[in-house]
C-alpha cells in the first residue's frame, strides 16, 4: 500500500492496482491505477467508498487496520461504478448494523448490483446540501449527476476542508507511480468524463462556494497544494476550450503513403511557426492519448487513406470517439489519399460537420497514392489556413 497522509482523523485505505491490463476494458494504464477509499474516524466512523473486486482482500486489511477493532457507522457510496462499489455487498454483510449513505438515485440503482437484506432500513438517503454528523467532523453532500454517472454525489468535510470528489480530479496511475498529474488526469478526463462538460461545470460552481484545502478523488493522488491549478484545468477542460495553442496531426494510413504526407505536414507547420505540433498514428498509438491531444490543442489535422468508398476504419473510430466526447470549438484540416476514387475526405467531413462550432479549412488535400510536389503545395496552403 502507498503511504498516504491526509490527517489524524481522515485516513487513506485505498489500494494500487499495477497488474490490470485495461482500465474499463479499453484504456492502457502503463503505471497502473489506484482505487481510493478513505475513512473518517470520529465519534462515528464513516468509510468513503470501497474498491474494485480485484483488491477486496487488501482493502479489508486496510480497513481493519484503521478501524482497530471499532465498527464503522456509515459507508458513504459516492456512486456505483464497480471499481469503487464492488465490495458493498461484502461490507454490508460483515457490518450488518452499518448504514449506507447515498443519493436517492444510487439507492434505486443499488439492487441492480447487489442483494442487500432490509435495504430500506440500511440506507440513509441524502439530498443536496444535507449533512451527516460524525462528531467533530460533519459531512455535507452535493449531488453531481452525470459526473459521470447519474447517481453521483460528492462529500465535503468542513472541519478539515476536505472535498471527497468521487471520480472528478481523478487520474490514471497508481499512487506508487512517480509521474506528472496533468497528462494522465487529462487522458482520464477526456476519455471517461469528457462528454459531461456541463455537469462538471455545475459541480465546479458548487465547489467554488466551499472552502477547500484538500481534494480526495477516487483515483490518483490526494491534492493538497495549489488547488487553483487543478480547478483551473477542470474549468478549461469542461468548457471545451483548448488548453494550448497547437496542432494535432492524426493519421490513419494503410501502406504508409498518407503517413509520409502527415509527417511532411509536421515539418511544414513547424517551418511556418506552429507553436506545437503533436502527431499520432491512429493505427498504432494509444487512441485515448489521441483523444486527449485532440482536446488539448486548438487545431486538428486529419490525414487518412480511402477505404471501401469511405475512410480507413482507425480514423472513423477516432472521429466517432470524438463525437462521443462532444468534440467542439476547434479548427480542422483534412488530407485524404486514394488510388482510384478518393473518398476519405468526404467521409471525414461528414462526421466533422456534425461537431459543434468546428471550422473545416477550405483547402482539402487529395493525394493520389503517393505525395507529389503539387500535394506539398496544397499542404503548404492548408498549413497557412489552419495557422491563420
Ligand atoms: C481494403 C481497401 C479499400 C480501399 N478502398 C479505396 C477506395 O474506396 N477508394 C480509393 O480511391 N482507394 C481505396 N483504397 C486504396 C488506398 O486508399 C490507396 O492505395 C491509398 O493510396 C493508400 O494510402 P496509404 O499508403 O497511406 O495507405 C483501398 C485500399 C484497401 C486496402
Amino acid at each position: 500500500m502507498s503511504i498516504v497522509t491526509i490527517s489524524d482523523s481522515i485516513k487513506y485505505i485505498g489500494v494500487d492496482d499495477t497488474t490490470l491490463d485495461l482500465f474499463e476494458s479499453q484504456y492502457i494504464i502503463p503505471n497502473g491505477v489506484s482505487y481510493n477509499s478513505y475513512i473518517i474516524l470520529d465519534d462515528k466512523i464513516a468509510v468513503m467508498d470501497t474498491v474494485d473486486a480485484r483488491k477486496t482482500t487488501e482493502w479489508f486489511e486496510n480497513l481493519d487496520r484503521e478501524l482497530a477493532g471499532r465498527t464503522p457507522d456509515y459507508l458513504v457510496v459516492s456512486h456505483l461504478e464497480p471499481d469503487h462499489s464492488s465490495n458493498i455487498q461484502l461490507f454490508a454483510e460483515k457490518y450488518p448494523a452499518t448504514k449506507l449513505v447515498l443519493s436517492a438515485k444510487a439507492k434505486a440503482m443499488l439492487p441492480q448490483f447487489f442483494d442487500i437484506a432490509k435495504l430500506d432500513e440500511r440506507c440513509v438517503v441524502v439530498k443536496e446540501g444535507e449533512t451527516l454528523e460524525l462528531g467533530a467532523h460533519k459531512l455535507q453532500f452535493f449531488m453531481a449527476p452525470m459526473v459521470h454517472w447519474p447517481e453521483v454525489m460528492v462529500g465535503y468535510e468542513a472541519t478539515e476542508k476536505v472535498l471527497f470528489s468521487a471520480d472528478a480530479f481523478g487520474k490514471f496511475g497508481a499512487l506508487s507511480a512517480d509521474e506528472d498529474w496533468t497528462c494522465e488526469a487529462r487522458r482520464y478526463y477526456f476519455n471517461i468524463v469528457g462528454k459531461y462538460g456541463a455537469p462538471v461545470q455545475t459541480l465546479l460552481k458548487k465547489a467554488a462556494t466551499l472552502d477547500i484545502e484538500t481534494i480526495c478523488p477516487l483515483h490518483g493522488p490526494i491534492l493538497k497544494e495549489d488547488l487553483g491549478y487543478y480547478l483551473d484545468k477542470y474549468n478549461t477542460w469542461s468548457s471545451y476550450k483548448a488548453e494550448d495553442d497547437g496542432v494535432l496531426i492524426a493519421c490513419a494510413s494503410i501502406h504508409g503513403n498518407t503517413k509520409k504526407a502527415a509527417e511532411k505536414m509536421v515539418e511544414i507547420l513547424k517551418a511556418k511557426g506552429a507553436k506545437k505540433v503533436a502527431f499520432t498514428d491512429l493505427t498504432r498509438d494509444d487512441m485515448a492519448e489521441a483523444i486527449e491531444d485532440a482536446f488539448r490543442y486548438d487545431k486538428l489535422i486529419l490525414a487518412a487513406s480511402s477505404y471501401d468508398a469511405g475512410v480507413f476504419p482507425p480514423m472513423e473510430d477516432f472521429l466517432n470517439r470524438l463525437s462521443h466526447k462532444t468534440y467542439q470549438n476547434r479548427k480542422v484540416g483534412i488530407i485524404e489519399n486514394g488510388s482510384w476514387a478518393p473518398s476519405a475526405a468526404k467521409t471525414m467531413k461528414g462526421i466533422v460537420e456534425t461537431f459543434k462550432n468546428v471550422a473545416i479549412c477550405e483547402q482539402t488535400v487529395t493525394i493520389k497514392s503517393t505525395m507529389k510536389d503539387a500535394d506539398v503545395e496544397a499542404m503548404e496552403k492548408l498549413a497557412e489556413e489552419i495557422l491563420a
